[in-house]
């Protein structure tokens, strides 16, 4: 965000432009949500505090009664210019009288514990029954990690300026934030490559597209079949052609549409599989963990899921082609996985993003903050249901992330489509389902990015 805000102004843009930009576009929103009931403006001492001034400036003009309280005169020139520019009175401190309450105290600079004047009217305004917006973060929220600095309302609304920061992807901050929306103020992003994932758009199959153009899916099944059975189903309906679960158990209760292969090692030798997924029900034992060698020998794209991710370590994933594979852990799982590879970090995103260095490998890191790292990439997603916190679920994400990538064999591409297909689907399910109905729901999931 300072590189982008740094290259506007190298190109003529002032930040005092930029400020104006931020505000009056911040200002917008608040108006509607307001619809003219009175305003109440918090103003830290740096650059958002700045947009606080511009905000109630702007919040004026429009006719709105605007109550702006500030502990500390603005520290930077630009706040100043800012304030300056408000004509009406400012508070040092005070009640919140006002039913529509907008933070600005801290943004991105935030940078230490917030204490005093600050903590208290953070605590006013956790306590108080009016509307709150946080301008670009909330002010208790350390913007680059999402960590709690500070007391932490519930918002009902979070005004990202120029761009999603990190901490907008990232628990515990994102669950505090309420619905989030981006006032854009021109800044040129192209090139970054740690972004808020965007909704992808699928395409119906081409014309001339029959089955195996469309990708086979081979799913080798292990000691306890369900789980496998659980991804084949999603997997089916997420845009691969073929589906195969590979499985020496009798499967009684598999559907007519889906081959049972029993010979696992011929149907695993088969050229014209596309993709793998091994892992969901595999167990931890050595007959998981020869098939896991087994999987990773062919060099297909393949996602590993649950038990795989506990086989794995560097010496297995020697002789594989890490640029095929990509790996969906939770949390228990990441923590795994970093033992394995020797990775220590304070955060989930550190230990993802070192996880990834170190393996090369695609590393989709599921939960209420889902993040994905590979190659130089890496992506943040808005928040899925909480519904999705039910056994099974990550089953279903395994089979259709291992559907999209038997389509087009691009493990980061793959990832980030089976997030916002699980996201839909979770959505067209709730609430309360099961890993089953998730499965079915992905079929009209997928009619949403059509
Ligand atoms: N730089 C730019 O071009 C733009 C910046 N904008 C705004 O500027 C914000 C960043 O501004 P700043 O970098 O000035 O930082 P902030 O306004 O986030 O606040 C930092 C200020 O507070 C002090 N501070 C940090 N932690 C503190 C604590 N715990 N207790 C008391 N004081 C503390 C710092 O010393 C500094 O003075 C963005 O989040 C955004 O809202 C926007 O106006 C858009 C343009
Ligand atoms: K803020």
């Amino acid at each position: 965000m300072r590189a982008a805000e740094r290259a506007a102004m190298d190109a003529g843009t002032s930040e005092w432009e930029l400020m104006q930009r931020a505000g009056e576009g911040a200002a917008q929103w608040i108006a509607r949500v307001a619809a003219g009931r009175p305003v109440t403006v918090l103003c830290g001492p740096g650059n958002n505090g700045g947009d606080g001034y511009v905000i109630a400036d702007t919040l004026s003009k429009k006719g709105y009664q605007v109550q702006v309280i500030a502990p500390r005169e603005p520290g930077t020139a630009t706040a100043q210019l800012a304030r300056a520019h408000f004509a009406v009175e400012v508070e040092a401190e005070g009640q919140l009288r006002n039913p529509v309450v907008v933070d600005c105290l801290f943004g991105y600079g935030l940078a230490r514990q917030v204490e005093g004047k600050f903590k208290d009217l953070l605590k006013k305004l956790s306590i108080n029954h009016c509307y709150k917006i946080a301008i670009d973060v909330p002010s208790g929220i350390e913007s680059d990690t999402g960590s709690v600095l500070g007391p932490l309302p519930q918002y009902d609304l979070t005004l990202a300026l120029g761009a999603w920061k990190q901490a907008h992807g990232l628990m515990p901050a994102t669950a505090s934030m309420g619905a989030r929306r981006l006032v854009p103020i021109g800044l040129d992003l192209e090139g970054f490559t740690s972004t808020m994932s965007a909704r992808p758009s699928f395409a119906a199959p081409a014309p001339d597209a029959h089955k195996y153009r469309r990708g086979l899916l081979a799913i080798v099944a292990g000691a306890m079949p369900g789980a496998s059975l659980l991804a084949a189903e999603a997997a089916m309906l997420a845009g691969a052609g073929y589906v195969k679960l590979l499985s020496e158990h009798p499967w009684p209760n598999a559907p007519a549409d889906l081959v049972v292969a029993k010979d696992v090692n011929e149907a695993l030798d088969d050229a014209r599989n596309s993709a793998l997924l091994f892992g969901p029900g595999a167990a931890r034992d050595d007959v998981a963990r020869c098939r896991l060698a087994q999987v990773l020998e062919k060099r297909k794209p393949t996602v590993l899921d649950a038990d795989a991710l506990h086989l794995l370590d560097p010496d297995m994933l020697e002789g594989a082609d890490a640029t095929k594979l990509c790996i969906t852990p939770h949390e228990g799982e990441l923590a795994k996985l970093c033992d394995a590879f020797g990775v220590t970090a304070d955060s989930k995103l550190d230990r993802v993003r070192l996880l990834r260095d170190v393996t090369g490998l695609t590393v989709l890191a599921k939960g209420p903050d889902t993040i994905l790292a590979g190659g130089a990439t890496t992506r943040f997603f808005p928040r899925g249901s909480s519904w999705l916190s039910v056994a099974g679920t990550g089953d279903v994400l395994a089979g259709i992330v291992a559907s999209r990538l038997a389509g087009h064999g691009d493990p980061l591409r793959a990832c980030e489509e089976g997030v916002w297909l699980h996201q839909e689907a979770a959505r067209l399910a709730s609430p309360a389902f099961s890993a089953s109905d998730l499965a079915r729901a992905v079929k009209p999931a997928m009619a949403s990015f059509l």
